[in-house]
């Protein structure tokens, strides 16, 4: 399986194009919508998002509720386009009113695309590096993602995500899955204890009015994955290494680490490895390597965290330099969240749901639903005899 998208931030829709997926899978825009959702929400957004209404609309693969084994087709409309009619319009440079062009963008902004893009595609106005650099794209991989979450649903395979910080501050408490699942969406800032909810929420809003940004982390946790996904024998099969592909090109994460993560620098191997026992099944004692050994799966929980940079645009900017006359200039403003680690919680657990269906639907035979869950079936019973 793999996609492909499409799509500016401020014209007319994002694309999506996903192939290879099993036909007869039941599939609907308003299954697909209600993830989209929970990404537009989140304390700290910017304005942007009380215009959208990211709403998906199925053009091709689909019919009468059920995936054809076709490539599915996505949209999400950008209802902010129509205040961007002119600015995005298709209209040859000559005939743009001189209004337009006066918002041309030529201060680039540390942290974000702007200068890089510019440089590498040649481009004098850096909207035309910022328009597909924002992380507007990241509603067309939830559509992907959600796709992928109904798809493994059927195999009984489960992902969820939550914050565990912001800004430094950390929800550090010891949750079971039954809570984080009650209550990661419970909250705007999807952490599971409403004390820190609320310091989070004073946080934010302090680096709001301090004209400054903030970043934090986040976990995703696949439930009832079958052992044996992904690979040893080579490096680009290793399930780890194409997680964390996934997760890092997310727009503003920067790190990635499975289970215990960064703490096993500290630790001693015995506290690191996970004791192996047999109760009609492998299972383990712990679950300190995040359920992945050798690029593979090992049918405990896959424990995935991820951290979240501060947001690049600053209401108080920091130097930048104008490239059309070098000088020091302080870097344009464009409208911004000041925190979106919440709505990024949901990007990286549908991240991280697609590299699952992809290493799932590569494994099975799946040119039709009840041939794959017939096969990872069989797979489970196997392995669970081995
Ligand atoms: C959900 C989400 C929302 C974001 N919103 C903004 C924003 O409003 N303003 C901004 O400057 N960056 C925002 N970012 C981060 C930038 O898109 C990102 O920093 C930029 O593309 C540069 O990429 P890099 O940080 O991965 O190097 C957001 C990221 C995510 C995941
Ligand atoms: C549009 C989204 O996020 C955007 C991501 C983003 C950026 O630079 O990454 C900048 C902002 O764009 P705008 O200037 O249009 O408000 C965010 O709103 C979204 O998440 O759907």
């Amino acid at each position: 399986m793999r996609f492909l998208t499409a799509g500016e931030s401020h014209g007319p829709q994002l694309t999506v194009i996903i192939e290879g997926l099993p036909a007869g899978l039941y599939l609907t825009a308003e299954a697909i919508t209600k993830e989209l959702f929970k990404r537009q929400g989140g304390y700290g957004r910017g304005r942007r998002m009380q215009i959208e209404k990211d709403t998906v609309e199925i053009m091709s693969g689909v019919r009468h509720g059920y995936t054809l084994g076709s490539p599915v087709t996505l949209i999400v409309r950008n209802d902010d386009h129509k205040h961007w009619l002119n600015i995005m319009g298709t209209a040859p440079i000559e005939q743009s009113a001189k209004e337009d062009m006066k918002r041309v963008i030529t201060k680039p902004r540390p942290g974000h695309a702007d200068l890089v893009g510019g440089m590498k595609y040649n481009h004098r106005d850096l909207r035309n590096v910022l328009e597909r650099s924002s992380a507007r794209e990241t509603a067309a991989r939830v559509a992907v993602g959600a796709v992928c979450k109904i798809l493994l649903d059927q195999l009984d395979i489960e992902i969820f995500s939550r914050v565990k910080s912001i800004g430094g501050i950390k929800d550090n408490g010891v949750y079971s899955v039954e809570t984080i699942r009650e209550k990661n969406d419970a909250n705007d800032v999807r952490v599971i204890d409403d004390t820190i909810a609320q310091q989070i929420r004073d946080s934010i809003d302090a680096a709001k009015k301090a004209g400054d940004s903030i970043g934090g982390e986040v976990e995703v946790t696949v439930l009832n994955a079958p052992a044996g996904l992904g690979s040893y024998v080579h490096y680009d099969r290793k399930l780890d290494g194409r997680i964390a592909q996934s997760v890092v090109s997310i727009n503003a994460f920067k790190g990635v680490s499975f289970g215990e993560g960064f703490k096993m620098a500290d630790m001693p191997g015995s506290a690191v490895q996970d004791p192996i026992a047999y109760d009609e099944g492998y299972i383990r004692l712990s679950n300190h390597l995040g359920g992945l050994e050798g690029g593979m799966t090992n049918g405990m929980p896959i424990v995935v965290n991820a951290v979240m940079k501060p947001i690049p645009t600053l209401y108080k900017p920091l130097q930048s330099v104008d490239i059309e006359t070098k000088e020091s200039y302080q870097a344009s403003i464009e409208r911004s969240d000041n925190c979106a680690v919440p709505a990024a919680s949901i990007v990286c657990e549908h991240a991280v749901a697609f590299e699952l269906a992809r290493v799932v639907l590569e494994e099975f035979q799946s040119n039709y639903m009840e041939q794959l869950i017939e096969q990872v079936k069989a797979h489970r019973d196997r392995v669970r005899h081995y």
